[in-house]
């Protein structure tokens, strides 16, 4: 499968975040990337579910929704109420994974998991066939800009040899730190959606590095 690119529009213009979604609805982007953050679960506030609502109705792309927020049960139907396609919550940010992401699948929104750099990925492998996405976070969350932590890719492999040998479809996804920098050796290791906030939105031109991220590994016959 091509791989998927989805921009963060945490390093979008706040003060002009309309403008920024028509430019990712114009450009070749795959998913809108949500960071939600509450100040708890990490040390930073960034916005809820009112963003979304205004933001859904100005593309048809994927809102692939990243709560970075402490009992996350409490907000997934407001958050598939305003407009999330797929919701992922953090594994450290839940007593009952299993049972929320049943929750998630029941709104009818694609159900994530995201995993701190330092928790071990196969803590997920017991409910592997419930996980329609792991996030993987190759920073520590709370911020964009942040520098890549290259152990993330082991994280990478492993899960990517077990979905394989069992045959699912889970989706691997890698957020923070993205860039042409280390896509391609991310794209080996068997990522499946690439996030990038400041690679994109940094970017003297965000749709030609939207092009560029997705032409990683274009020339290589798998
Ligand atoms: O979830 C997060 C940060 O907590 C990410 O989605 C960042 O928004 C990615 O930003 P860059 O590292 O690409 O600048
Ligand atoms: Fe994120």
């Amino acid at each position: 499968m091509k791989h998927l690119i989805a921009p963060s529009i945490l390093a979008a213009d706040f003060a002009n975040m309309g403008r920024d979604i028509q430019m990712l609805h114009e450009s070749n982007a795959d998913w809108v990337h949500v960071d939600v953050m509450d100040g708890r679960f990490v040390p930073n506030i960034s916005f809820g579910f009112p963003v979304l609502k205004a933001i859904k109705p100005l593309t048809d792309k994927v809102m692939d929704c990243h709560l970075m927020i402490v009992e996350p049960e409490k907000y997934v139907e407001a958050f598939a109420a305003a407009g999330a396609d797929i919701i992922t919550i953090h594994y450290e940010a839940t007593n009952h994974l299993h049972r929320a992401m049943q929750q998630i699948k029941a709104t009818g929104a694609k159900a994530g998991v995201a995993l701190n750099p330092h928790t071990r990925v196969d803590l997920l492998f017991d409910i592997l066939e419930e996980i329609d996405l792991v996030c993987l976070m190759s920073v520590n969350p709370g911020f964009g800009g942040q520098k890549f932590i290259y152990s993330t890719l082991q994280k990478v492999r492993d899960l990517k040899a077990e979905i394989e040998r069992r045959n699912l479809t889970t989706k691997i996804e890698i957020d923070g730190g993205v860039g042409l920098q280390n896509a391609e050796v991310l794209l080996q290791a068997g990522a499946d959606v690439l996030v990038a906030g400041s690679a994109v939105f940094k970017a003297d031109n965000p749709k030609d590095m939207i092009d560029k991220l997705k032409q990683v590994g274009a020339e290589k016959v798998i």
